[in-house]
């Protein structure tokens, strides 16, 4: 496929009757990481959460490679292919990681591609996911997501509350879905590690694009960085993501 995976042109997005996201034009390119990043506020899980119909999209379309989707239920935008890790990190605390798994698998859907990411979870598949580390639970979450095959991933804030070196681990396990055919959108607060395993970024401000460029354009620009997100009057809070 030549074109984008995923692309959004002119898109709107309400909370209620509040607008949030305004007129958001971007595309994932098949096989390529897409990061969003953008301060506390800025509508990055707005964003996922229209692409996923979560959200009221008022306007502008979405189209998941040739096929629009931007009315379709949220059902049937998985089915079609988006699979959305959401921000709260959620198992079934009783069920076992096996059973958590099966759970989300649609159809003929398979859970080799979970454990072949997180063999932590395929030696801990008879535990109750309740049991699990933090870290063991994002990675049972992200693996909830794969056993429908999807073409493409959402994945918002997943390092939320988790040691560095966990953080590392999920991202460098984010990079190897590629290797699988499934291309990401990844919202993070820690924008190196983002713009790290990126390859097009974008930054939202109060809900609107302002930047959409390389990654590498941002990787290592403090500076750069900073103004994108809190512009140059702004300065000041929120900064501790930028620093990772
Ligand atoms: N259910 C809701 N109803 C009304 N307003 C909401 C709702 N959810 C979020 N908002 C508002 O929408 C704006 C964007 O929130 P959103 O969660 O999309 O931002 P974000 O960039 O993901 O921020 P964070 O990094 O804090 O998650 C915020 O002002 C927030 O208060």
């Amino acid at each position: 496929m030549s074109g984008p995976l995923l692309a959004l042109d002119g898109v709107s997005i309400n909370r209620g009757e509040v607008p949030i996201v305004h007129d958001v034009t971007l595309a994932v390119r098949p096989g390529t990481i897409t990061v969003v990043l953008g301060a506390n506020g800025a509508g990055k899980t707005t964003l996922m959460d229209g692409i996923a119909g979560l959200a009221q999209v008022t306007s502008g379309t979405i189209q998941l490679g040739q096929a629009p989707i931007g009315k379709l239920p949220t059902y049937k935008r998985a089915q079609a292919g988006l699979g959305y890790v959401e921000q709260a990190r959620t198992v079934f605390r009783s069920l076992t990681v096996e059973q958590n798994l099966n759970v989300s698998k649609a159809g003929d859907g398979d859970l080799g591609m979970a454990y072949g990411l997180f063999p932590e979870l395929e030696k801990r598949r008879n535990l109750q996911a309740g049991h699990l580390s933090g870290g063991e639970q994002q990675m049972l979450v992200i693996g909830r997501a794969l056993v429908s095959s999807p073409k493409l991933v959402m994945i918002d804030e997943m390092s939320l509350g988790l040691a560095p070196v966990i953080v590392r681990r999920l991202m460098n396990a984010v990079a190897d879905l590629l290797q699988f055919g499934i291309s990401v959108l990844l919202i993070e607060q820690f924008a190196n590690l983002a713009l790290d395993v990126g390859t097009h970024a974008y930054v939202l401000r109060k809900g609107r694009v302002v930047f959409d460029g390389p990654c590498t354009e941002l990787r290592g620009d403090a500076d750069r960085l900073h103004e994108c997100y809190f512009g140059s009057v702004d300065a000041g809070a929120g900064e501790e993501g930028l620093a990772r």
